[in-house]
């Protein structure tokens, strides 16, 4: 890694590669908060050598996980402040922008609760997987209004987010029915709405998200039960407009199964990827704090908040489109 980069970036960095830091809006935020400690800890000596620490420290920050969009979203958020000529100013538009960075993320979570939640009635039963911010803020605001909300919890394997999803809505006062993963089509005739969140939202309305999600999906088409996507617009993937596509982190195979069981296994070969893309006809409605869209139509709101792309979010700035 880059000298520059400050040793509290570093270790934002190595928790967010090791999942300390997980979920996209909570890498967002903790990549936000590791950007300002750069700048307020930052000794460059003009202000050419700060933008370049910053843009160093955002590298390190973006090269630990690939799929979560959030994360370049983030970034490039909170480097688009840096306006000032001065070490002074930058470090200052760097605060501000980060400080607002966060502010914006918790608000439109809870905006888009109230939104999620309106889809939910008194008496309804939830299926999740993985765990998601955004879309246990849904199950939050129904709660707050009174509802009645059950869960079945998907465990997800291999890192079993499920039990945090679990336990998060334990303390909310919902009733939760933990299930392996491959019992989740026996369950979908028990349940009124699949609500899962995003890592990433394509413009062609595609939804990228923990690794299992796609399969769920087309269960509950097939069983008549909605799927719900929650996804703050932090999730959508500007440069799914201009034609990319997301890259789906595979990871350590360790996760799945431990170098002992391996070798009794004979070492068949092992694959881990951490997340999967369901077509947009297999999604009922994205839920966002600027309210529910169809798939399809998520491309508007993208346009509307974009422009028609961005480059990397360490780009200088000359070589980088304004939204
Ligand atoms: O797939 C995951 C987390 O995967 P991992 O555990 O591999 O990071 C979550 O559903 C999304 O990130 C949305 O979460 P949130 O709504 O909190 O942003």
């Amino acid at each position: 890694m880059d000298d520059r980069v400050h040793p509290e970036v570093r270790r934002t960095a190595t928790e967010i590669d090791t999942m300390e830091i997980r979920g996209a809006a909570t890498i967002a935020d903790a990549a936000a908060r590791a950007l300002r400690t750069q700048a307020t800890e930052s000794d460059a000596a003009d202000a050419e050598a700060f933008r370049a620490e910053l843009r160093a420290a955002a590298r390190a920050l973006y090269e630990t996980r690939p799929t979560a969009v959030s994360l370049p979203n983030a970034l490039r958020y909170v480097l688009r402040g840096m306006s000032s000529t001065t070490v002074e100013g930058l470090r200052q538009n760097v605060v501000e922008s980060a400080d607002e960075f966060c502010a914006r993320l918790e608000r439109a979570q809870a905006d888009l609760g109230e939104v999620g939640a309106n889809r939910l009635r008194d008496g309804d039963t939830i299926m999740t997987h993985c765990h998601s911010t955004d879309a246990l803020a849904c199950v939050e605001a129904a709660v707050e209004q009174g509802k009645h909300i059950e869960a079945v919890v998907k465990e997800t394997r291999p890192r079993n987010q499920g039990h945090i999803t679990a336990k998060r809505l334990d303390e909310l006062g919902v009733p939760v029915t933990l299930i392996v993963d491959s019992a989740a089509r026996r369950y979908l005739n028990d349940v009124d709405h699949v609500l899962v969140g995003a890592d990433a939202v394509a413009a062609d309305g595609s939804v990228v998200n923990k690794i299992g999600t796609s399969g769920l999906a087309v269960n509950a088409r097939d069983r008549g039960t909605p799927i719900m996507v929650a996804a703050q617009t932090l999730k959508l993937h500007p440069g799914t407009m201009t034609g990319h596509t997301v890259d789906i982190e595979m990871r350590d195979t360790a996760e799945v199964v431990d170098d002992e069981t391996l070798v009794e296994l004979g070492n068949p070969t092992v694959q881990n990827p951490a997340f999967d893309v369901t077509p947009p006809r297999y999604v009922d409605a994205i839920v966002t704090e600027r309210g529910q869209f169809p798939p399809e139509s998520i491309v508007t709101l993208m346009r509307e908040l974009f422009g028609e792309g961005t480059s990397e979010p360490w780009a200088e700035p000359s070589a980088r489109a304004e939204p």
